[in-house]
Parts: structure tokens; sequence; C-alpha cells
């Protein structure tokens, strides 16, 4: 599924950066474009993959100098430049994405005022759906809290869904999250892809037995609310000093190189599956709080048995209790591991945002 992705602030640009890093690694783009838009030229200087066309500093106006707060200020300028701003990010919308994700953390001020606006003013003009990545600020920081509350309200009604990462989850409370942002972002970007990239397949060999196509993740998402993502991956050609599992499971069935026995298969994908929805997730919530859930297994071919699919489909089922579930096998050929994406959507009532709105009260 092919993506625009716009970043709005040092967080969205920072993350749109690790995106374009992480689709030049994929056999297959997903990123249609990347675009941009930021009140700090230095944070914009200092940005690597996105181009320099692609950067947009906004600000520049002179509007909201005397307000009393950053949110102030920034919420001056969004209403003297919005149609500018808008306006900035329209070149990097080609007609062959099939949607837009907006991206800010939502702790600060220019992130959390522009990307709902900006995420409203793009929904009024593309008939594509607009998703929030919204990343919430890390606990142990000291953010004004109307900033994720509102932001996290506003993206509720712009956009079709909000992808929430929760720094929480993924930083250390003895970290500054500006120390640790690097790995963060590329966490995140490394699931958005693999998210976005299942069913870009390039050869025929690599066309899912059930393809996971761009309807199927829209549909995923069109629950609404928030969604998280869980992932994980499982060698296949590594298992320590018993040798390899794709070696073992080839012995099994004769030294047959393009066979994997069934239950071998059952089991790596059991396991993978377990580790990627029990483990952490982009935002923690409990299991059975989404409404909508898509599972993409991606590994060799012969790694991919339909039972072993169905099975895993079967377990998580029971796991999210959800009936609107998806399935799709994504074959890498020639790959060397086995990963498996969950998606969970139509999450609300999570206690993580019930607990940032509390904040404000
Ligand atoms: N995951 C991640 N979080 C970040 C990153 N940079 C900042 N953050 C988080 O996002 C919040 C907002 O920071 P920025 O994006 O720099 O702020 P901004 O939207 O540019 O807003 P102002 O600087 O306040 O005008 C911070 O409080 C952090 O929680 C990043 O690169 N990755």
């Amino acid at each position: 599924m092919r993506v625009v992705a716009i970043g709005v602030g040092g967080a969205g640009g920072r993350i749109v950066d690790a995106l374009h890093e992480d689709d030049s690694t994929r056999e297959a783009s997903y990123l249609a474009g990347g675009s941009v838009l930021e009140t700090d030229r230095g944070a914009l200087a200092a940005l690597d993959a996105v181009s320099e066309e692609d950067r947009h500093h906004f600000g520049h106006s002179g509007f909201g100098g005397d307000a009393d707060s950053p949110r102030e200020r920034i919420e001056a300028l969004a209403e003297d430049d919005h149609v500018e701003m808008r306006r900035a990010v329209d070149s990097a919308i080609t007609s062959d994405a099939a949607a837009i994700i907006v991206i800010a953390g939502v702790g600060g001020a220019t992130g959390s005022v522009i990307a709902p606006k900006l995420t409203d003013a793009l929904q009024r003009i593309y008939d594509r759906p607009v998703y929030a990545v919204s990343v919430l600020p890390a606990t142990h920081e000291e953010v004004p809290p109307e900033n994720p509350a509102r932001a996290i309200a506003a993206f509720e009604s712009a956009a079709n869904a909000q992808l929430v990462f929760d720094n929480d989850a993924w930083v250390d409370d003895r970290n500054d999250v500006e120390d640790v942002t690097d790995g963060l972002n590329a966490e995140l970007a490394m699931r958005l892809g693999a998210l976005f990239s299942a069913g870009e397949a390039v050869t025929a060999e690599s066309v899912g037995q059930r393809v996971v196509d761009a309807s199927e993740v829209i549909s995923t998402l069109d629950e609404g609310g928030l969604a998280t993502i869980g992932f994980a991956r499982q060698p296949l050609g590594t298992d320590g000093d018993d040798g390899s599992l794709l070696d073992r499971a080839r012995e099994l069935v004769g030294m047959d190189e393009t066979t994997v026995d069934e239950v071998e298969s059952i089991k790596a994908v059991e396991t993978t599956l377990r580790q990627a929805t029990n483990g952490r997730l982009t935002f923690d919530c409990p299991r059975d709080a989404a409404r909508s859930g898509l599972l993409v297994v991606s590994g060799p071919p012969e790694w991919l048995h339909q039972t072993a699919v169905s099975d895993g489909q079967s377990w998580l089922a029971d796991e999210i209790g959800s009936v609107q579930l998806r399935t799709g096998d994504n074959p890498m050929p020639g790959g060397d591991e086995l990963t498996i994406l969950v998606l969970l959507g139509g999450i609300r009532g999570a206690p993580r945002i019930k607990e940032i709105q509390a904040a404000t009260d």
C-alpha cells in the first residue's frame, strides 16, 4: 500500500526521515512521497533523507510573537498560515498513494496544534484516508498536559484513525527521549514499513496465497479510534548450536531444499505470533480492546503453510476476541526469517489515554 507521509514538528520530521531510510531497504517501495512542516530551521536542516524541496519552514509571518505560551504562538501561526501549510505539502501527495499519514509528537506545541489542523484540511480535499501517527510523550517528560490531550481529541475527529506510538513504552525513565530518538524512530518506521509494504509484491513468486492489499489495511483501520502495531521476527537461518531451523526442517523432509515440514511451520508461526501479540506493541492496551485486527505472516514461501497461517489466525481471534480479523501472507522468496505483524484497530477507552485526558481536568 503506497502512502504519502507528512511530518509536522521535530518528531514528525525525524520519523519521515526514518521512513525514507526504511523504504530504501525494502524490495518494493511503499513511500510515494514525504514532506515535513517545521517551525525550527535547525531541526529541518538536520534531516538526512527528506529532499530539500520537501522541507517546509513556516512561522515567518511574525504572527503570534506576543503570545503567552508556545502553544498560543503556534495557534496564532496556524490561523494565519493554514492555507500556505496545506499547499506546501500538496506537491508530495501523488495520485498513486492509497492513503496519507500525518505524523507528529503530540507533546510539543508545533505537532499537537498543526498536525490535527492539517489532517482536517487534507481530509476535506483528498478522497482517500488520512491517518494520524501520534507519538505520545513519555510520562517522565515535562510537557504541557493539554498538548497531548487536545491533539488526541482533535485527531479523533479529523483523522480516519490514529496509529499510536507511545514513547513511554519504549523509553526507560532514566533516559531523555531526545537521546534515543534514532532507535525509537527506526523501530516505528520498521513497523509502519512492514504494514505498508505487505502486499507490495515485486515478483509473481512473491504474491501470497491470501494477499494483503491496501483495502485490507484500510478496512482494518476503518474502525477509527486508535491503532497499535505488534511485530516479531524469528531467524530461520541460525538456531544456535543445533543447526538452523531451516536445515532441521529440510532434514525432516529428506533434504528437499524447497519444502518445509508443516509441523515445523506451524510451530514457527505460533511462537512468533505469540511474541508479536504479547510483546511490546507501539502502544500498550488490553488486547481485547481492539475491534478489528490484521495479521500478516511474511517469510520464505515454503514456510507459509496455509494450516500454519490459519491456526495463527484462530489463536489471534481468541486472544483479541474480535470477529473482524483479516489475515494475509507475504512471501519473501530467498528470505531467511519469519516475521509477523499484528495491527490492532478500533481501540477506544485505553487506560493510557484516559490518564492523559485526566491530567488536564
Ligand atoms: N519517538 C520520538 N519522539 C520524539 C522525537 N522527538 C521528539 N519526540 C517526542 O515528541 C514530543 C514533541 O517534540 P517535538 O516534536 O520536537 O516538538 P514540536 O512538535 O516540534 O513542538 P515544539 O518544539 O514544542 O514547537 C516530545 O515531547 C517527545 O515526546 C523523535 O524523534 N522520536
